[in-house]
């Protein structure tokens, strides 16, 4: 039997005063990409952060995180081999990026941590990505500092950063919600994309209908239970007041 990329076991996540998250289990597959979602403050962001491996010291975690077999859980990211790392993509792509280093420089400390010009044998692989994620003069772009691109353009810069990053999982926390409607379906689009293409697993944290619906996989969280988990026409069936508002925004 082979095993998920990512397999969440009976995830619960207390802070000093409440329950956040509560008996939680969750597989995902390679290829695969997963919207999570559900009302504000239910705990979607605090479950990217156990999977990332960066909670709050607060946060008490209970339960299994397992990534390709291992077990991740309680290992904080920094502890973390290069390949138990997920990507991550945050919503606010300019805080996320430095803004006094050049995308090269951004892009160069991906792969190295400790350089901050691309080495020749990188330029092509970094000017072939950046094509793909819509960059029409990457030469151009690798030159430029955050301040100097557009809000969608750092965000796609953030999905450049994570698929460097990232050999198997890359987890995006409303990573649109800074933009307008037009970018936010582009870059939904080149994240789902680049996700399946690279045979990563992607969880996508959003409250975009319309981009869940192109997921293979929807979980809805309330109040820090799942409230259900299938293809999002599964989920549309379920009872649930939140599932039953989300099928008549889509009808
Ligand atoms: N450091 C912390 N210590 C204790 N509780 C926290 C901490 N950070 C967040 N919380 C609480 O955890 C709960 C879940 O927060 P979380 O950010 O995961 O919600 P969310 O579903 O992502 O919300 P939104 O859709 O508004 O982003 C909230 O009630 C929040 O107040």
């Amino acid at each position: 039997m082979t095993s998920s990329l990512l397999s969440i076991r009976n995830l619960t996540l207390n802070s000093p005063t409440r329950t956040i998250v509560q008996s939680l289990n969750v597989t995902l597959d390679a290829g695969e990409v997963m919207a999570v979602m559900g009302p504000s403050g239910t705990g979607k962001s605090m479950l990217s952060r156990a999977i990332a491996g960066f909670l709050p010291n607060e946060i008490q975690m209970e339960g299994s995180i397992r990534l390709s077999d291992v077990e991740v859980g309680h290992l904080p990211l920094l502890l973390r081999k290069p390949q138990q790392r997920p990507g991550v993509i945050f919503q606010d792509a300019l805080q996320a990026l430095n803004p006094l280093a050049s995308v090269e420089a951004q892009l160069a400390l991906t792969l190295t941590s400790s350089r901050t010009k691309l080495k020749r044998s990188e330029q092509q692989q970094v000017l072939d990505l950046l094509q793909q994620l819509g960059f029409d003069n990457p030469q151009q772009t690798l030159k430029k500092y955050p301040s100097q691109l557009s809000g969608g353009q750092r965000q796609r810069i953030c999905i450049a950063i994570a698929l460097l990053n990232s050999t198997h999982l890359i987890i995006a926390d409303e990573p649109t919600s800074a933009l307008d409607p037009i970018t936010e379906q582009e870059i939904l689009k080149l994240f789902r994309g680049n996700v399946r293409q690279r045979n990563l697993a992607g969880v996508l944290i959003t409250h975009d209908l319309s981009s869940a619906m192109q997921c293979d996989k929807l979980l809805v969280i309330s109040d820090g239970q799942m409230v259900a988990l299938g293809t999002p026409e599964e989920v549309m069936q379920n009872e649930h007041a939140f599932c039953q508002t989300m099928k008549q925004l889509m009808n």
